[in-house]
Formats: C-alpha cells, sequence, structure tokens
C-alpha cells in the first residue's frame, strides 16, 4: 500500500514516488502540492506544454487522483460508476454464481463471520455493503437462537407458570429477536432489491432495514452501532481509509469491526491452483451462467488489488480501531479482521 502524495488517501498499487514510512515526505509532499494546486500549477498550465516543469506536475496531478478497477487503472471519479454497474449487472445471478465459484464454501465462511461476533438479543448491527442480505439473515437466525436459548433457560427457572403463559412467551413474534436489529446498506440499488425479495420469500418481518447508502460516507449518526460488519464489500469501496474512518464513527464505544475479504493465500501450492482457477475457470462460469464474463474478470482481479492481511490490519488500526486481530480461512483465500473501538 502507499499513499498518494496529492490526496492523501492509500492506494494498493499505485506508483508514488514517496515511501509508505517516509512520514516527512508524505507531510511536505502533500502541503507541496496543495500549494501547486491552488496557485502555481493554474499559471503553468497557461503555458502548456512547452513548460517541463509543468508538464511534469500535470503528469503527475493526473496520476495521483487514479485508482483501480481490478487490473484497469482509472480515475478515482470513474470507479465508483464501474463497480455501482458491475454489481447492477450481476444482481439477478449474485447467489447462484457464489454456490457455482466457491461450491458452497462462501456460506461456511459467512457461517464462521457469525461464530466470530456470537451476537446476543439486543445487539445492533450495521451490515455495510450487504448486498442481498447473506449477513443479514445469518444474525437474525443466530440471534433468535440466542434468544430461544434464553428463554427456555428463563421459563425453567420460572417453574410455577401456566401453559397459556409459556405459549404467549413463545409466540411474541416482535420479541424473538430480543430487541436486536440489523441495518444493510448497500451502495447498489439491485442487490438491495434481490435481498428484500429473499426477506420476503423467507418471512422475516421484524429487525430488518434496508438502507441505500455509501460506506465512504454512511447515513448514520455517531455512536449507533454495537457491530459493523463489511463482507466482500471493502475490496469494491474507492477510498478505503475513509470507509474504515466512517466505521469507527458509526461504532459505539467497546463496538466490534468485521470484515470478512479476500486476502493473500499462504501455500504457495493452494495459490497456484486458486490462481489457475480463478483465471482460467471463474470468468468463464461468469460468462456461461450469467452472460457476464466482464463482471467476474473484475472479481478475480480486484481480489489481487486488495492489502495483504498485515497492511489491511495496519490500516484499520490506521482508522482508530485497537486489539486489530486476523484469522486466515481456507489458507488465506480469505480472512475475518476484527478490531474494537475503545
Ligand atoms: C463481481 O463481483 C462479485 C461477484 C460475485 O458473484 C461475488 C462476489 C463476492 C464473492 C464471493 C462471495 C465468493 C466467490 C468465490 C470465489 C471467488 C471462489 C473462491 C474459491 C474457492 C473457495 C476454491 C478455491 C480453489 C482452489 C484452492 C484451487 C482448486 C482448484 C482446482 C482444483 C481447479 C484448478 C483449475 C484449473 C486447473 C483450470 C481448469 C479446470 C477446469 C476447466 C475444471 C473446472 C473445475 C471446477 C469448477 C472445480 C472447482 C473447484 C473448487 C471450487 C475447489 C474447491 C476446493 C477447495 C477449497 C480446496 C463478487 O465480488
Ligand atoms: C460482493 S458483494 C457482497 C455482498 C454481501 N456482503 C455478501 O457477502 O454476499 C459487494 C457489495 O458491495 C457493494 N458496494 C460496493 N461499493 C460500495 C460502497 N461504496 N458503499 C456501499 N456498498 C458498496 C456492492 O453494491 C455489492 O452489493
Amino acid at each position: 500500500m502507499q499513499r498518494d502524495v496529492l490526496s492523501g488517501y492509500w492506494h494498493p498499487t499505485v506508483n508514488m514516488a514517496a515511501p509508505r514510512s517516509c512520514a516527512l515526505w508524505d507531510y511536505y509532499g502533500r502541503r507541496w502540492s496543495r500549494v501547486m494546486r491552488g496557485c502555481w500549477l493554474p499559471r503553468l498550465r497557461s503555458s502548456w506544454p512547452g513548460n517541463p516543469l509543468g508538464a511534469r506536475l500535470l503528469s503527475q496531478q493526473n496520476q495521483a487522483t487514479k485508482t483501480h478497477f481490478g487490473f484497469e487503472t482509472v480515475s478515482e471519479e470513474e470507479k465508483g460508476g464501474k463497480v455501482y454497474q458491475v454489481f447492477e449487472s450481476v444482481a439477478k445471478n449474485y447467489d447462484v454464481m457464489n454456490d457455482m465459484m466457491s461450491l458452497g464454501i462462501h456460506r461456511i465462511w459467512k457461517d464462521l463471520l457469525l461464530w466470530k461476533m456470537h451476537p446476543f438479543p439486543g445487539t445492533q448491527l450495521l451490515d455495510v455493503a450487504g448486498g442481498t442480505g447473506d449477513i443479514a439473515f445469518r444474525f437474525l437466525n443466530y440471534v433468535q437462537g440466542q434468544h430461544q436459548i434464553k428463554q427456555k433457560r428463563q421459563l425453567r427457572a420460572q417453574q410455577n407458570l401456566s401453559w397459556e403463559e409459556i405459549a404467549q412467551k413463545y409466540q411474541n413474534e416482535e420479541d424473538s429477536l430480543g430487541g436486536s436489529q440489523v441495518m444493510v446498506c448497500d451502495i447498489n440499488k439491485e442487490m438491495l432489491k434481490i435481498g428484500r425479495q429473499k426477506a420476503c420469500a423467507r418471512g422475516y418481518k421484524t429487525g430488518l432495514a434496508w438502507i441505500l447508502g455509501d460506506a465512504e460516507e454512511l447515513p448514520f449518526d455517531d455512536d449507533k452501532f454495537d457491530v459493523y460488519t463489511i463482507a466482500f464489500g471493502i475490496r469494491n469501496v474507492t477510498h478505503i481509509d475513509q470507509a474504515l474512518q466512517e466505521a469507527h464513527r458509526v461504532l459505539k464505544p467497546g463496538g466490534r469491526f468485521l470484515c470478512l475479504e479476500f486476502s493473500q493465500v499462504n501455500n504457495p501450492l493452494v495459490s497456484r491452483l486458486y490462481d489457475l482457477y480463478s483465471f482460467q475457470v471463474i470468468p468463464v462460469l461468469g460468462e456461461v451462467i450469467a452472460g457476464d464474463w466482464k463482471s467476474y474478470q473484475y472479481l478475480v482481479e480486484s481480489i489481487r488489488q486488495f492489502p495483504s492481511q498485515e497492511e489491511f490490519k495496519e490500516m484499520i488500526e490506521d482508522a482508530g480501531f485497537q486489539k486489530v486481530t486476523y484469522e486466515n480461512l481456507t489458507s488465506g483465500i480469505v480472512a475475518i479482521h476484527s478490531g474494537f473501538k475503545l
């Protein structure tokens, strides 16, 4: 990861002159670039292209606003739109494609995320980039299960209750989550639409809200949630550091950040096979099942652009989280990062 001298954002692979550790260079580099953008660049531009210093500065400035969309270099402004198009295009086939590509393994990864979270009745969850609701539905099931266990324990303790009272306690649907709520926030209308349809079909009525919003600018107050999750989402966000800061802002003190994301494979044999599988099979599956080679090419390319476990851990710490840890799953094909707002 390197920090963009002009914008101050972290980028996975953009080649910048300043090494990450060189704080002074970063500081003066940014100050210098602000001065240049503010007053000198317009003047130098007037004598374009005959001015070699100006030409170099302009090309540096153009480079600085670049980021990645898979292996393609695009402007930061373009990236959001391109990501939107990808998920608009894959939304209808999203769930079936995940099962096909991973042979159902993505379900185990998501279950593990919930076990790590271990929510209790009353937990307020924000699931960012929540798409078609896989994390939200698991959360509701988990909390419902926990609530039933708690109710059973309480009922056993109150042995003098009548059968009517017991039945009533079980049937009170409003209370089946013990006050827990999950808000699914996603930037893409089509993904949320599929999520809502799934929720209706599965009979989820309470404790669930669908919100259109950007991870970089969350439409929520400070200190609102107990847990923030983002599964397979942060890789697609243009300014990851901004999204992490927003995660920190909306969590209550003591709240937990959990991220499930593709990461770096730590076994050379698995890595070779995984690369072969990713580049030779996944886009083909995308084309055959969803008629969409490009979106799945973006998927495998974006996985390779995402920072390593350690680099991402540092970014989470930079956003203010403490006790940051990660756990590799399936040889590091994915990792779960965890951090606390203390
Ligand atoms: C646009 O953005 C997106 C769109 C989306 O729909 C989803 C997402 C977000 C993504 C997810 C939620 C999950 C997506 C899942 C993946 C990207 C796949 C993750 C991969 C695995 C869990 C499997 C890991 C695979 C390996 C370690 C390599 C093993 C590979 C092989 C044995 C095959 C090697 C391939 C070749 C030699 C190429 C030629 C082969 C063929 C033509 C035969 C095709 C073979 C198959 C279909 C077999 C598939 C095998 C597996 C899945 C292996 C499972 C076994 C293990 C885990 C060891 C999003 O952002
Ligand atoms: C691969 S899907 C993950 C969906 C779900 N979390 C899951 O695990 O199945 C990535 C999601 O990130 C969303 N996304 C991309 N950029 C976003 C942003 N800036 N803010 C919020 N959501 C975003 C996409 O719309 C898409 O629904």
